[in-house]
Formats: structure tokens, C-alpha cells, sequence
């Protein structure tokens, strides 16, 4: 393939970046960079059902026209309940400053619709391209520098309808070579489609669930030793486990709840909505009865933000010296939450209790938290003393998991 002065090929595109929220403010906005061509553009609804176009660059009027035209066979008024103006400020402008500022525009409409649950306002998806002819063959996706003596401005859906298509130029050219310009163009928005539609995909679902299948659960906890109890249990049902682990990104979600069941809540709607998938949570902790039922829902936390089991082991210690063995009972809850994505009504919760006793030592090495200071009376042991099945016969979400197990492949057949 030719190769342009400064080494692109002459079907190659430009590099595509696109910076959403380039602006930190509300309004929807894109910053998109084609090239050296850089384009902020922003969405402001407004109660008319009519689309606008704000173009502030050169020509700004024909551009105003043309990007109308290209954008308007595309939108249904029926879905929209709304206008909107499409402010398009050309900050730089190294070429074709109107098509790269159509698919800033185009891509970020779809984005504020589907925000709004209005993806069916929009019919097909758009890109534009500016392609030009010179002697000697075509160039697509034309810069600056490019030297041509006719371009030929379009923009294409993916269902192969040309929706503005403008021709300028200095040289008289016959069909053939209308043909060849054309399909040189759909070359070029065939793989701009793809760069949009990819953008898209990780603006809308940015996690990859790709690893899920109809054998796996996604329980949305950071803690590893819950980790390992829930494997264990699921293990069982041939059923295997992901956790937030699998999933870096995914933000850390605050626990503002008032309850277990609030907080367990909040971690499954939450994360079942960013991953769009069935989500379990567990919303666990130690209510002691000297401490009037503290630390409770704040156990991660009773020494401190940075959830240190050693130093939440060692501050129940403190508060409960001096208390008589007697009055060291203590109650382990855990409450599960099953969560469909975008159903919060739908939640399936499920608790689960075990009695047992505060020791003045820790003992044992396994489990994790409070392990090591909770003795359980029936099998006589802390714990951290138990064997992981022994743990699971006997605790709080060995118990919570029973009581799951009765009802979660049926909530989850339901719609
Ligand atoms: O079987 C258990 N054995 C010992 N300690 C336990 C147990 N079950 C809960 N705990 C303790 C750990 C933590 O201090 C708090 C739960 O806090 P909780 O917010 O539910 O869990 P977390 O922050 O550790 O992980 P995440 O929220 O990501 O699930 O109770
Ligand atoms: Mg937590």
C-alpha cells in the first residue's frame, strides 16, 4: 500500500481516542481525537423534540446543515421524550474537523440514550469519514496535509445506508472512479464502526464476564477467607466461585447500611449492575452480649478503616477484660443477598446465626477475622481450631448457605 508523506498508509485511518467526561461537569460530554483533530462535544437537553447542532469551527453553517442531515434519519422522535443541541468545539483542527466532530457527536448520544434506557431512539449506528481523490488514487480519512483535489464527505450506518454524502472538488471524475472513492469509504467507516461499537462495549459494560458461565456464581467480596468458605460450599453443586478479586476494578463499595441486610444489599445490587449478572453477597459480624451487640455490622471495621484482623482481635480482647466466662457469649450472623442485575426489589435475602463463647486467648491457626476467639459449644472448639467442613456444619454462613440452598436455583429461574 502507498504511504502517505509522514508514513500512514493511504487506506489507513487515523487513530481514534475518545475521552469521556472530558469535563468534569454533568453534562454529557466527549472529547474525541482523530489524528491530530480534536473535538469536545458536549449534549444539553432541551424540552423541543428537535436535534441541533452547535458547530463552533470554520463554516460552521454548512457544517451545521450537513451534520443535521447526517444525524436525523437516525433518531426517533416516538423514543425520545426530549431535543437536545449537540455542542461541537473544534479545539484543534488538523482535518476533516466535521466528520470527526459527527462521530464524537453520534457516539455520545448513544451513550446519554442508553443511559436513559432510550437505546431504541436511535435506529442504526453512524460513523462519517472524509475520504479524497487525488491524481494518482484515494486517500482516506483525509489530514491537513493530505493533497488532494476532490474529498468526499459521508457518513454510514451499519446497516449500509449513506445518510449525507457531499462531493468537493476541482477535478471531473467519471463513475469508475465514483465507485472506487466509495469504496475506499466503506472501508474506512467499516473499521471506524468497529473502534466505536468496542469504545461502546467498555463504556456500557466495561468488566469482562466472558469467564461466566451457567456453573458459576459471582459473590461480590473482597475477603478471602469468605472466599474460601463459599468455594467450599459451591464445590458441592459442581458450581464454582468468582469474587471481586476476578474483578480489580470494579470501585470499592461503601457500606452506609444501617444492617446486614443493607449493607449485603448495597454490595449485590451494586455489583450485580456493573457486571449484569446474578450477584451474592455476604454482610457478616460479631454481636457480643457484654458489648450490647458490638461491633456488629461494624466488626471489619472495629479498629479501624484499614480492616485489620489482628487489630480487631486484639481491641474485643481489650473491651471484654475483666468480663467472667460466663458472660462472653456471643452471636456470628451473616446475611446473604442474591441480587439480579437492575432488580433491586427482587433481592433474595437469607440469614443465618451460631451461638458461641469469647475466649480470653486466641486459639487455632486456621480461618480468618475472629476465628481464632469464637468457641463453638458443640464441637468444642474455636474456629480457627475446626477443619473447614467442621466450620461450615456449624457457622453462621454454613447455616445462611442452608437456608439459600432450599430456594436460589428457583428465584433465579423467575424472570
Ligand atoms: O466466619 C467468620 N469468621 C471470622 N470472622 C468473620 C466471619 N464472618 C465474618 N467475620 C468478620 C470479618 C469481618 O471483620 C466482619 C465482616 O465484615 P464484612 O463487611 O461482612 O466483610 P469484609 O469487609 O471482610 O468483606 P466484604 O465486605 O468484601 O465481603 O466480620
Ligand atoms: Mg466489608
Amino acid at each position: 500500500m502507498k504511504q502517505r508523506d509522514n508514513g500512514r498508509e493511504n487506506d489507513a485511518l487515523r487513530p481514534l481516542h475518545l475521552q469521556h467526561q472530558f469535563l468534569t461537569t454533568a453534562e454529557p460530554n466527549v472529547l474525541i481525537q482523530q489524528g491530530e483533530t480534536r473535538v469536545l462535544v458536549q449534549i444539553a437537553p432541551h424540552a423541543a423534540k428537535t436535534i441541533q447542532f452547535d458547530y463552533r469551527g470554520a463554516a460552521a453553517v454548512s457544517a451545521n446543515q450537513w451534520l443535521t442531515q447526517a444525524l436525523q434519519p437516525a433518531v426517533d422522535f416516538e423514543t425520545f421524550t426530549n431535543g437536545f443541541t449537540l455542542r461541537c468545539t473544534v479545539l484543534q483542527d488538523a482535518g476533516s474537523p466535521v466528520t470527526t466532530a459527527f462521530n464524537g457527536a453520534f457516539w455520545l448520544l448513544k451513550l446519554w440514550a442508553h443511559d436513559q434506557q432510550l437505546d431504541k431512539g436511535l435506529r442504526y449506528n453512524l460513523v462519517a469519514i472524509t475520504v479524497g481523490l487525488t491524481d494518482d488514487g484515494t486517500l482516506v480519512d483525509l489530514e491537513t496535509d493530505d493533497q488532494v483535489t476532490t474529498t468526499l464527505q459521508l457518513a454510514v450506518s451499519d446497516l449500509d445506508a449513506m445518510t449525507a454524502l457531499t462531493v468537493n472538488g476541482t477535478m471531473a471524475f467519471d463513475g469508475a472512479t465514483l465507485n472506487q472513492f466509495l469504496y475506499t469509504a466503506f472501508q474506512g467507516t467499516t473499521e471506524l464502526m468497529g473502534q466505536f461499537k468496542n469504545d461502546y462495549q467498555k463504556q456500557t459494560h466495561p468488566y469482562d464476564t466472558s469467564s461466566i458461565g451457567a456453573q458459576t456464581v459471582v459473590v461480590a467480596t473482597k475477603n478471602m477467607g469468605k472466599a474460601r468458605e463459599f468455594e467450599k460450599m459451591f464445590a458441592q453443586d459442581g458450581i464454582t466461585v468468582k469474587t471481586l478479586r476476578d474483578f480489580p476494578d470494579i470501585p470499592d463499595i461503601n457500606e452506609t447500611g444501617t444492617s446486614f441486610e443493607e449493607n449485603a444489599r448495597l454490595k449485590a445490587d451494586q455489583v450485580a449492575h456493573l457486571l449484569q449478572l446474578p450477584t451474592l453477597a455476604d454482610d457478616s459480624g460479631l454481636e457480643v452480649d457484654a458489648l450490647d451487640g458490638r461491633p456488629g455490622i461494624f466488626s471489619a471495621r472495629y479498629a479501624g478503616d484499614a480492616h485489620n484482623d489482628a487489630a480487631n482481635n486484639a481491641k474485643l480482647l481489650y473491651e471484654l477484660s475483666g468480663v467472667p466466662d460466663e458472660k462472653r457469649g456471643a452471636t456470628f450472623h451473616t446475611t446473604l443477598v442474591f441480587a439480579k442485575p437492575d432488580q433491586p426489589d427482587a433481592d433474595l435475602v437469607v440469614n443465618g446465626e451460631v451461638r458461641g463463647r469469647i475466649l480470653g486467648i486466641p486459639r487455632g491457626d486456621d480461618g480468618f477475622g475472629y476465628d481464632p476467639l469464637f468457641y463453638e459449644p458443640t464441637l468444642k472448639k474455636t474456629f480457627a481450631q475446626m477443619t473447614p467442613d467442621e466450620k461450615n456444619q456449624v457457622s453462621h454462613r454454613g447455616n445462611a448457605m442452608r437456608a439459600l440452598e432450599k430456594v436460589w436455583r428457583d428465584w433465579l429461574k423467575k424472570n
